[in-house]
């Protein structure tokens, strides 16, 4: 049996957590196995109140579908792009065209009113013959186009728009200039996504990623002369490029999905049975069989929210957390932020509420059930019936 010569050094989360926040500019924490509940984040100084914790970039982020119609921006950094008229005017079009985000939600008010703005003025909103009062004291950057024609995904600079096109944006463009084998099944799965659960798309990013990434290693190696003779390399450099999402925290999404509100709970063992089994096809098991047991007995994708900040992503609830993650006025770089609550002392676990913490016991174990495990801070603990 050949053996692949190409040898990765099998970092420890704890090495490749160092290293993630040593990239951070504010940054101060540590994170490391809690016992309890896997890993979580500590606080490696003290913290006034109102101090910023932590400024996490993220791995991987998709807008919403809906969000997408009220807001333009730039599909890599999420910066708002264009000018205030054309965020404006954009907005008055769809209303026009019938598309708003409350349609897509199924207001129960009925169809909107359609806007009674003329349709040359949103014209020349969107054109930027139309200057609006002010609008220059909220200059936003020059919208640059995706690369591959999709006009689908727009940036706001060549830089964004090369980095989305490296990273993610190459194999998931249903433009005319895409990298992927199938764009018209690509459409179909976008289009699927859009409609059912944008979920999908954050997903797709993720393998999109990881596929990029494994084929820069893959050049690298063969570059540097490193390749086998037959070997088979491919799995130690999927690893690799797949590391960065594996050190997030993962249980098997039929694991974790929440319970359809049609579905009693005392049959969610069936359920998720049943999903399970979907997932397991006998045709896709022995496609995915060789690729999950190759990637770890924990193996497993649970994505909830819409982005995936390596940092943030480890830290622990508390109904009585002691930070929070705040959306500054300065915060215009999709990156997410963390704020102490409270003094915080240097060892102390940073704490973050993913509910809303005002709700009383029950209210909070029964959106935590969602996230797949009961509290038991000090306040449940106390509060417990
Ligand atoms: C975003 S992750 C937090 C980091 C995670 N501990 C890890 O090891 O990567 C969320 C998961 O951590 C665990 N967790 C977080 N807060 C918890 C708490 N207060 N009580 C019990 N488990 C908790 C749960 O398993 C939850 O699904």
């Amino acid at each position: 049996m050949k053996h692949c010569r190409i040898a990765f050094k099998v970092k420890a989360p704890t090495e490749y957590f160092e290293e993630v926040v040593a990239k951070r500019q504010y940054c101060g924490l540590k994170i490391k196995p809690d016992g309890e509940n896997g890993k979580g984040a500590y606080s490696e100084v003290g913290f006034k109140e109102g101090d910023l914790i932590l400024k996490d970039q993220m791995l991987v982020g998709a807008q919403h579908s809906s969000n997408k119609i009220d807001c333009l921006v730039c599909s890599f950094c999420f910066r708002f792009i264009g000018s205030i008229e054309l965020q404006i005017g954009r907005k008055l079009h769809l209303q026009e065209l019938g598309v708003s985000a409350d349609d897509e939600c199924g207001s129960s008010d009925g169809p909107r009113k359609r806007n009674s703005i003329p349709r040359d003025t949103i014209q020349s909103l969107m054109s930027g013959n139309l200057r609006l009062p002010y609008s220059e004291e909220f200059p936003l950057p020059s919208v640059f186009p995706c690369q591959g024609g999709c006009g689908e995904a727009y940036y706001c600079s060549k830089s964004c728009a090369e980095a989305d096109w490296d990273s993610f944006h190459s194999l998931l463009c249903i433009g005319n200039g895409s990298s992927s084998p199938n764009t018209e099944a690509l459409s179909k799965f976008m289009q699927h996504a859009n409609e059912t659960n944008d979920i999908f798309i954050l997903a797709a990013k993720v393998i999109s990623y990881t596929i990029l990434r494994y084929r820069k290693f893959k050049a690298a190696h063969k570059r540097w002369g490193k390749h086998t003779q037959g070997g088979n390399c491919v799995f130690p450099l999927l690893l690799e490029a797949w590391k960065p999402v594996s050190m997030g925290y993962k249980r098997r999404w039929w694991d974790c999905i929440a319970l359809p509100e049609d579905v009693d709970s005392c049959d969610e063992t069936e359920f998720r049975m049943q999903i399970k089994d979907l997932a397991f096809e006998k045709e896709a098991e022995k496609i995915t069989k060789s690729f999950l047991d190759a990637l770890g007995e924990d193996y497993s994708v649970s994505c909830e929210g819409t982005a995936f900040f390596p940092l943030q992503s480890c830290m622990n609830h508390s109904c009585i957390p002691n930070a929070k993650a705040f959306k500054r006025e300065e915060d215009r770089d999709g990156q997410a932020t963390i704020l102490a609550l409270r003094p915080i002392i240097k060892g102390e676990e940073i704490t973050i509420s993913y509910i809303d913490e005002e709700l009383p016991y029950e209210e909070r174990q029964e959106l935590l059930a969602d996230y797949g495990f009961t509290c038991k801070c000090p306040r449940c603990s106390e509060e417990q019936p």
